[in-house]
């Protein structure tokens, strides 16, 4: 089910998701035992929400105990590289969410070692058959989710988890990613969209364009297009949710 969200600007799009993501993880957690398992994403947009995210976390009710919090994809480079999506993410977040480490799943750092599919394997094993409740994507312009990027190797038929991308035309070129199949796991996706620049690939992903990758990924419960006016100005008008 393909939902739309239309916000006027990036801002009220950055705060409404922030709130949107909240309550539903608060929703989540009053509906089972278990931990609520996340599935982050990197990207300017993303990092603008998870900043009004943590500005939500007091008195919102959320059990930071039961939250494990993933990654849809990695730069692999250093621990320090100012490039890490974890890096940039757990700084933010950790402000205000006490998330244990056992429940922080970062992908592996490129710490003296060059190999990125060996660390793509790690994280296969350790995130085993784990589907998640919410994922969290960025798109590019090309289409690309997580580091998936169209006429790319790391978008052809695979039956891994997670994968190694080499060549990535989005620097840094080093990567590990989850896979079309494991993001598609997911009960709910949730596409984070902002700016003129990326209305096309949105329109074509939209539409499912099975030569994107954000054309083919969507949750097994629930798509959620979240999109401020200039991403989606090539959406239909007449599915927005609010
Ligand atoms: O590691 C990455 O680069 C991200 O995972 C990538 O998939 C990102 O989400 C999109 O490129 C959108 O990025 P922006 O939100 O910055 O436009």
């Amino acid at each position: 089910m393909d939902e739309i969200q239309r916000w006027a600007t990036g801002t009220d799009l950055t705060d409404g998701v922030a709130e949107r993501l909240m309550a539903r993880l608060v929703e989540l957690q009053a509906t089972t035992d278990r931990s609520v398992h996340l599935c982050l994403t990197g990207g300017r947009i993303a990092n603008r929400i998870y900043s009004a995210f943590a500005d939500l976390v007091e008195g919102s009710g959320l059990d930071t105990s039961r939250i494990e919090l993933w990654w849809g994809d990695e730069r692999f480079v250093p621990t320090e590289d100012p490039d890490r999506n974890a890096g940039h993410t757990l700084a933010i977040l950790a402000r205000t969410l006490q998330v244990t480490p056992a429940h922080t799943h970062a992908m592996s750092a490129a710490d003296g070692v060059t190999d990125n599919e060996a660390s793509a394997l790690t994280y296969a094993k350790e995130l085993g058959d784990t589907v998640f409740d919410i994922c969290l994507l960025g798109m590019g312009e090309d289409g690309h989710v997580a580091s998936i990027f169209p006429n790319h190797p790391s978008f052809e038929e695979t039956t891994h988890t997670v994968i190694g991308v080499n060549d990535s035309p989005k620097p840094p070129s080093s990567r590990i990613s989850l896979t079309v199949p494991t993001l598609s796991r997911s009960r709910e996706v949730w596409f984070l969209l902002s700016g003129a620049e990326k209305a096309d690939a949105v329109a074509r992903a939209y539409a499912g364009d099975p030569t994107l990758p954000g054309g083919v990924v969507r949750g097994r419960e629930r798509t959620l297009w979240i999109v401020d006016r200039a991403a989606g100005a090539g959406l239909p008008h007449h599915e927005c949710t609010f």
